[in-house]
């Protein structure tokens, strides 16, 4: 009988373009400064990577834990402020470290920093594709980070595993590898449950993961394993892979190219979804949120149908024309989100009602469809449970 967790691992070789994200816990070896040879190190086995071709993009946490080192502040900041500056203080150390490894085989390396607004805007996320698409065209290494000095607490990622997730949309990566402090993922917290043991393969959406995967983190980590749980969800929606890994397992990263079984695999098992859709999906700010019928619920999930306004009984929140919206039934589930085509002011005067009524009771009609087909994502339910 054919094993087919060693035919996936062995097959990772052939995966052309792979996002590496490297957690804060890793990266600083749980709170000291930046681990400047585990660096090296990591960065020689990408390089051999890069040599044979793979093409990398890094998502790179550690700039606030940097930072910090850096300021001499021994505790994590709880104000936003001093940790947009210690972040700003630390990621120039934390670029001219990889720029100084990565140098050292001759590979450019290129600083993106991203928020949440340059992957919610369909033109800045246009932009973001193009440029890291030309940068890993020329063989650069994209090197990614939160903006942090930009953002507030409304707008952050919060945590670099969301982040990874939606640059592996972007770019429409073939693998995303979170790198961090653990082996893998295991049934349970291991810091808490000498017990639990390592998960080697499964669905990226099998929904047993959600109770293994604890919160709690080390002393400068955010999210633990569940936000790396939802990474590999919203990486899936394009068709990525995910492997969660140990860091400092020797060679790691070599050796996974080289299909050793190590760490935990999440699969997708779903085909690639359109460019657009995925960059719906993974739009994880809404404005507000539609509440539908049973009718509508039925034919969106079911003949993928765009959203009338006669199967609508509700909107909550102050959303305009052109807002993402979540659309849920009528005990409060997540059914799909997309791109409302009315104000929240204008759903109110034209839900329940035909689509021939919409222009009597606005004085105008600017679409036939609350939510064109295009712009909607119906997805099974749990998907966005944590948004
Ligand atoms: N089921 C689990 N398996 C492994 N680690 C887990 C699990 N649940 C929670 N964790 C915790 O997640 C931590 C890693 O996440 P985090 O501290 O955010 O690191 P990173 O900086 O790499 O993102 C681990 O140190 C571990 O304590
Ligand atoms: N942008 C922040 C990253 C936040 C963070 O620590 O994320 P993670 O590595 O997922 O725990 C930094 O560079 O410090």
């Amino acid at each position: 009988m054919i094993d087919m967790s060693m035919t996936i691992r062995s097959s990772l070789k052939s995966r052309k373009r792979w996002v590496i994200k490297i957690g804060s816990a890793l990266l600083t070896d749980n709170g000291r400064k930046l681990d400047r040879p585990a660096i090296e190190n990591w960065v020689k086995q990408i390089s051999g990577l890069h040599a044979n071709d793979i093409e990398i993009i890094l998502v790179s946490s550690g700039a606030v834990a940097a930072g910090m080192n850096r300021l001499g502040w021994t505790t994590r900041p709880t104000s936003i402020h001093d940790l947009q500056a210690a972040a700003a203080v630390g990621q120039m150390s934390l670029v001219q470290t990889y720029q100084e490894a990565f140098g050292c085989y001759s590979i450019h390396t290129a600083q993106i920093l991203l928020d949440h607004d340059d992957l919610s805007n369909r033109e800045r996320y246009i932009n973001a594709r193009s440029t890291l698409n030309t940068l890993v065209g020329i063989k650069a290494i994209p090197v990614v980070n939160e903006n942090d000095t930009v953002v507030t607490d409304e707008i952050r990622f919060g945590d670099n595993d969301s982040l990874a997730a939606l640059v592996a949309n972007l770019v429409d990566a073939d693998l995303l590898v979170i790198l961090t402090d653990q082996d893998g993922m295991y049934t349970a917290d291991p810091r808490s449950n000498p017990d639990a043991t390592l998960i080697s393969e499964t669905d990226a959406n099998a929904a047993e993961l959600d109770a293994m995967a604890g919160g709690g983190t080390g002393a400068l980590g955010t999210g633990g394993m569940q936000t790396k749980v939802r990474a590999a969800r919203l990486a899936a929606r394009s068709g990525t892979d995910t492997l969660i890994v140990g860091g400092k397992i020797e060679n790691v990263i070599s050796r996974l190219y080289d299909g050793e079984n190590l760490g935990t695999l999440l699969l997708a098992n779903q085909q690639p979804v359109q460019a657009r859709k995925q960059w719906l999906a993974g739009h994880l700010q809404t404005r507000g949120s539609l509440v539908l019928d049973d009718g509508a619920v039925r034919v969106l999930k079911r003949d993928g149908r765009s959203l009338l306004a006669v199967g609508v009984s509700k909107a909550v929140g102050q959303f305009k024309r052109g807002d993402m919206v979540v659309c849920v039934d009528k005990s409060g589930v997540e059914i799909a989100r997309g791109l409302v085509n009315y104000s929240a002011r204008e759903v109110e005067l034209i839900k329940g009602q035909p689509t021939e009524s919409i222009e009597t009771l606005l004085g105008y009609k600017d679409e036939d469809e609350l939510i064109h087909r295009d712009n909607l994502v119906v997805h099974n339910t749990q998907m966005f449970a944590e948004n």
